[in-house]
């Protein structure tokens, strides 16, 4: 079944069919703290078509969140340029261009689940009628609908997820932002909604763009077109390597050999990479 989570925006633009949904051209980034210079990013150039998912695999601590940041302008570049469908984040962030979960569900504990899937709805100014309407609509997709007048804490942390992306989508963005989004539940649970997550992109109408944070090799290759391979730090593109399984892909795919095998590419890959610096004596 296709359903569109897709509400008619009055205010919104016309998004140019072939225009990328993002791109990161020469992106480098260094933090300065007390104790000296953390390079992050070393010129990152990454573009994700309208519609395509992508996830950033790489070593722990190599820059992918602060990638991620960048992309949602929560961070500034130091170089580079970032834009989501032609506009600055900022910009694209004013126009609802993109929604946003991360590891850990963010939930704003004193509000109940719905009135958390309806809080983008409520900054965008939606009358409470067509929210309500379009919350329900949300959580029921969720498999939510006898959650939501629960806390935050009276979910379990699946259930929290669910809500955060509900929230994430809560405006229909074209492009959806994923900083580990489930990377703090137990591995069932974790298999359970990477299955959902993929069933979610299937029916939506128009599939969204994702860029997907992940430093689990297998979550990566099952729900991306694409998985870009950033070296250790500071982070430069090692690899992009297409994901030729077919769609629409359902969670069991992850016993696929074809899946393992791009599995174990993407391993010698950043194992190269492990092994130059143990070879240049770092
Ligand atoms: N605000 C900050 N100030 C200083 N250093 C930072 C800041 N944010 C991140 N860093 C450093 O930048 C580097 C990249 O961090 P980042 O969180 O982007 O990596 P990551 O690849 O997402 O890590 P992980 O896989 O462990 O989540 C790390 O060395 C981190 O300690």
């Amino acid at each position: 079944m296709l359903i569109t989570l897709a509400e008619p925006a009055t205010d919104q633009p016309v998004v140019k069919p072939l225009q990328p949904a993002i791109e990161i051209h020469g992106v480098t980034k260094c933090y300065r703290t007390r104790t000296g210079d953390v390079q992050a990013l070393a010129g990152i150039d990454v573009v994700v078509a309208a519609g395509e998912v992508v996830a950033l695999v790489g070593p722990s601590g190599c820059g992918k969140s602060t990638l991620l940041r960048i992309v949602a302008g929560l961070e500034q570049p130091d170089t580079g340029d970032v834009r989501l469908f032609g506009l600055a984040p900022a910009q694209a962030r004013r126009e609802h261009r993109f929604g946003i979960a991360f590891q850990a569900a963010a939930l704003l504990e004193w509000r109940d689940a719905a009135a958390n899937v309806a809080l983008p709805l409520e900054l965008a100014g939606w009358p409470p009628a067509a929210r309500a309407e379009r919350v329900a609509a949300l959580l029921a997709r969720m498999g939510l609908s006898d959650a939501a007048g629960r806390l935050p804490r009276q979910l379990s942390g699946g259930m929290q997820q669910r809500v955060a992306l509900a929230r994430a989508l809560a405006l229909a963005p074209p492009v959806l932002l994923l900083d580990e989004p489930f990377s703090a539940l137990d591995e069932l649970t974790r298999e359970q909604l990477q299955g959902e997550l993929l069933d979610l992109l299937a029916t939506i109408e128009p599939r969204p763009a994702v860029l997907l944070v992940t430093h689990n090799l297998a979550e990566a290759v099952l729900l991306a077109d694409r998985v870009v391979v950033l070296s250790r730090r500071p982070a430069r593109v090692l690899a992009e390597v297409v994901v030729d399984l077919p769609h629409p892909r359902r969670a069991d795919a992850r016993d696929d050999e074809q899946l393992h095998r791009l599995v174990a590419r993407l391993r010698t890959v950043l194992r190269r990479d492990q092994d130059e610096v143990m070879g240049s004596g770092e």
